[in-house]
């Protein structure tokens, strides 16, 4: 039995369609890495999950209930973390934990999951009104750990946090997931999730356009490289320049940094990448290639001029 089910869902803001068509299933005891660029419609499906905003169309199941006449049994079942979590200034780090623990009728430990998430005791028992943005996405992801529940739902959960945190969080999903809850993390970061997901789904404007293992998604692509090209100097007129080879058939995406541009693309298109800068009068100096990173992949798919789907072919 899939913990989530959205079957065909479409949802409009007035002429404005946030999600066209949307089918998407996470089985149990999963972790699903939900990407896409801001705007694609991350935010929308997980409210739609939790019942904050109603579909205009289709079906959205969580745990096999219905999220509209069920939602309060899926709360109850759901941890969640929200983008841009909103604290109460006055209350102390603690008392969300202990609010949270109430609100669920658990009976979890405060002091321990303010622990587990890295937040330290005398943190804590400040008001969080003075939180910086770390501690507040911690001390959220303590409330959503409360009442060990069936369903975690992330929305951007590495936000604020430094690399040591992000690393905590990674290793408190896959705790949680080995305990036996899914996991939903969306996120608009590729190599955020590729450490933890089983699957991703990649949204672009409301759409899912690919969906796979992350060894999957490196396979179903053309063997994409990226070109360090370094330049003599920067061409007169660098944005034509810059124009063209974004315009090469193959490229996806080009960078300068400084006298270099840092293009992404298909083997294919390697040669025809240095000719066409050299038309801009310069001279290539230098050139290296290196395989394609996942977030090249990432931009491949939800920046390509068709929307990434001549890659998924
Ligand atoms: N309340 C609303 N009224 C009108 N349009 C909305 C509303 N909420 C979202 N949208 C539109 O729906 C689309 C999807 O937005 P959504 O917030 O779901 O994207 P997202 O993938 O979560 O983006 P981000 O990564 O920036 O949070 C956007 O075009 C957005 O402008």
């Amino acid at each position: 039995m899939p913990s989530i089910d959205i079957s065909n869902v479409t949802k409009r803001y007035g002429t404005e369609t946030a999600l066209d068509g949307l089918s998407l299933s996470v089985e149990r005891g999963e972790i699903y890495g939900f990407l896409g660029p801001n705007g694609a419609g991350k935010s929308t499906t997980i409210n739609l999950l939790l019942d904050f905003i109603r579909p205009t169309t289709g079906e959205v199941r969580v745990f096999d209930l219905d999220a509209q006449a069920d939602s309060l049994e899926i709360r109850q079942r759901t941890g969640i973390l929200p983008e841009g979590a909103e604290l109460y200034e006055r209350l102390t780090g603690r008392q969300h934990v202990e609010f949270a623990i109430e609100s669920k009728g658990a009976d979890d430990d405060p002091d321990e999951l303010i622990e587990r998430v890295g937040l330290s005791p005398d943190a804590a028992a400040k008001k969080a009104g003075g939180y910086s943005k770390g501690m507040a996405q911690r001390l959220t992801f303590a409330t959503a750990l409360v009442g060990e529940p069936d369903l975690l739902i992330l929305d951007e959960p590495s936000t604020g946090l430094d690399p040591n945190g992000a690393r905590r969080m990674r290793e408190i999903i896959r705790e949680e997931n080995e305990r036996g809850a899914t996991v939903f993390f969306s996120s608009h970061v590729l190599g955020q999730v590729e450490a933890v997901c089983d699957r991703v789904g990649i949204l672009r404007d409301g759409d899912l356009i690919t969906e796979d293992t992350v060894e999957g998604l490196r396979d179903s692509m053309p063997d994409q490289t990226r070109l360090r090209v370094t330049l003599d100097r920067i061409p007169d007129d660098s944005d034509a320049a810059l124009a063209a080879v974004e315009a090469i058939d193959g490229v996806s995406s080009v960078t300068p940094e400084g006298r270099s541009l840092v293009v992404a693309c298909e083997d294919r298109a390697k040669t025809e990448v240095l000719h066409v800068v050299e038309e801009y009068g310069v001279t290539v100096e230098d050139f290296e290639t290196d395989e394609s990173s996942l977030e090249d992949l990432f931009v491949a798919y939800t920046t390509g001029a068709d929307g990434g789907r001549e890659v998924v072919r």
